[in-house]
């Protein structure tokens, strides 16, 4: 089943275009890695499928309905840039607003749902932060909180923008081992990621993305040294030739 359906999606700057007739479906339970240059439209993307963004054109459906219908099981982790960390809050708190939609505006959050912000602390191994302010975090730190706060959500297709910038090998470790679960227990997971020397580790989907759809698939047939090149154009070359084919790394 296709949990997501995007059909001749565009969006701009004002007049500057940052997504052209970006078509693709995902599959459920999938792990997919968006790829693609600096300023290709990866975070625009996911911003203007969650309408965080304007669309100007194009089509969308959440798990057969719409975005409004699903909102619910919709979970999403910003860019770490694109977060004021100096909000006077602690990392409980952060996590706790991933509940808002469970709990109701205006209502206190109940015990209840304490016990699952901690449970999802506990999960990207921040216990021992639960009441740090978050300005007081280090930046991999900042990133498992917000991962923490997708987690409660309990969502069943999760958007991820660059969770494993900035952070330690640990921390990626950590990260990559929660969205394996998440696919494991049958979600959907989309992540926009930098590092294509990772890529085949990391993904079993990869879409690469320059303003349009430049490929997308199953990475074993879809991470080709062609897309890469399609993609990024002719001046990058990450893999050697005759290296790709029987081996799962870039090199
Ligand atoms: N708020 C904005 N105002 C104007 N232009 C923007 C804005 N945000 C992004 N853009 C432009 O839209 C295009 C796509 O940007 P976007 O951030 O989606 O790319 P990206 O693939 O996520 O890049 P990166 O890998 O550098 O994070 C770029 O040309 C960018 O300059």
């Amino acid at each position: 089943m296709n949990v997501l359906e995007v059909q001749g999606l565009s969006a701009a700057y004002r007049k500057n275009t940052a997504l052209t007739n970006v078509t693709c479906s995902i599959s459920q339970g999938s792990l997919t890695g968006i790829v693609g240059p600096n300023g290709a439209g990866k975070s625009t993307l996911i911003k203007t499928l969650l309408e965080l963004h304007p669309r100007l054109a194009g089509e969308v459906t959440f798990f057969g309905s719409t975005l409004a219908k699903e909102k619910k099981r919709i979970g999403y982790v910003p860019q770490r840039g694109s977060v004021d960390w100096d909000f006077p809050t602690n990392a409980l708190d952060v996590v706790m607003m991933g509940l808002y939609g469970h709990i109701g505006w205006l209502k206190w959050p109940k015990k209840k749902h304490e016990e699952k912000a901690h449970a999802a602390l506990e999960q990207v191994g921040m216990t021992d932060y639960a009441t740090r302010q978050i300005s007081q975090l280090s930046g991999g730190q900042q990133q498992r909180v917000f991962l923490a706060r997708a987690l409660v959500q309990a969502a069943d297709l999760y958007f991820m923008d660059e969770p494993l910038a900035g952070v330690d090998a640990a921390t990626e470790r950590a990260i990559m081992a929660i969205l394996k679960q998440l696919k494991e227990a049958g979600k959907t997971v989309l992540v926009v990621h930098h590092d294509l020397q990772t890529v085949t580790d990391y993904f079993d989907h990869v879409l690469f993305l320059n303003r349009t759809v430049i490929a997308h698939g199953p990475t074993e047939t879809t991470f080709t040294n062609e897309n890469i090149e399609k993609t990024y154009g002719g001046a990058v070359r990450f893999i050697k030739e005759g290296t790709f084919n029987g081996h799962s790394r870039v090199r």
